[in-house]
């Protein structure tokens, strides 16, 4: 059977320029999924057009907006870039552009022409989930994240910060700390063991 072998990445967006190419339907979608995951995310977005509601999303978190068509320039400082342009042409000048320059890019409707793909993703204080499909059915990704969100209990972000603050209490070497830490958990999947 066929299985994914993409490596999820947690990147630390604030300190990554990332550039949305384009201002449309696909560029708010992914806007909106990368803010919600990462809202002091370093956004610029570059489109002749944007759409109202992008332009609000954009206000809010401070996404820097070029109102002008891509030109190669605009990869200038970035780290990500993300295409979402109506112009499959436009698409490919970006993917080829970033290529050229070693820069990760996704262009969001064309798996064959991505470096990453933006994952479902579920966030409950300091834990994340990414979910990825390979690509394969983004539905079931956005389906696997609802119910993901639903199960997971908003207090396991506590249960995290506890286990954080009991490790620094512990003596011993690096080894007694790991074999206290593995104690302690090990109710936790203890059924599954
Ligand atoms: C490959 C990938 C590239 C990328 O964008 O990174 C990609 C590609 C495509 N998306 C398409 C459509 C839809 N995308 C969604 C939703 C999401 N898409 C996301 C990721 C990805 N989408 C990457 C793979 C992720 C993986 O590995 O699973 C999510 C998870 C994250 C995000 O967007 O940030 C987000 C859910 C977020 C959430 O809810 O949590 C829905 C569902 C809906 O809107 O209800 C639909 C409509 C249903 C449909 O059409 O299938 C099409 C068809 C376009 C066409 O018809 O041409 C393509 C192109 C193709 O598949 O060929
Ligand atoms: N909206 C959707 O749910 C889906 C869209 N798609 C495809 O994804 C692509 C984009 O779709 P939408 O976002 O809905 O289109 P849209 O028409 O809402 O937006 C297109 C955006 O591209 C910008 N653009 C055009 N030429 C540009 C250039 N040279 N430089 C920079 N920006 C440029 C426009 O200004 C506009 O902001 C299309 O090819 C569409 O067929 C595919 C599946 C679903």
């Amino acid at each position: 059977m066929e299985r994914n072998n993409l490596y999820p990445i947690f990147l630390k967006t604030s300190q990554l320029h990332i550039l949305i190419v384009g201002g449309g339907y696909v560029a708010e979608e992914k806007l909106h999924f990368l803010l919600k995951s990462s809202p002091d995310a370093r956004v610029t977005m570059v489109a002749p057009f944007f759409r109202p509601e992008t332009s609000r999303i954009a206000d809010r978190h401070q996404v820097r907006r070029i109102k002008e068509p891509y030109h190669p320039e605009h990869l200038d400082g970035q780290h990500l870039v993300i295409a979402t342009t109506d112009d499959p042409q436009v698409n490919l000048q970006v993917y080829n552009d970033c290529r050229q320059r070693h820069l990760l890019v996704n262009v969001a409707d064309n798996p064959p022409l991505c470096d990453f793909y933006m994952g479902g993703i579920v966030t409950k204080g300091h834990v994340k989930v990414a979910i990825s499909t390979n690509g394969k059915s983004p539905t079931t990704a956005k389906r696997l994240r609802q119910f993901f969100e639903a199960i997971l209990p908003e207090d396991i972000s506590l249960l995290v910060q506890n286990l954080h603050a009991y490790r620094k209490t512990l003596g011993g070497s690096f080894e007694d700390k790991v074999v206290k830490m593995n104690e302690i958990t090990r109710p936790l999947v203890e059924d599954q063991t």
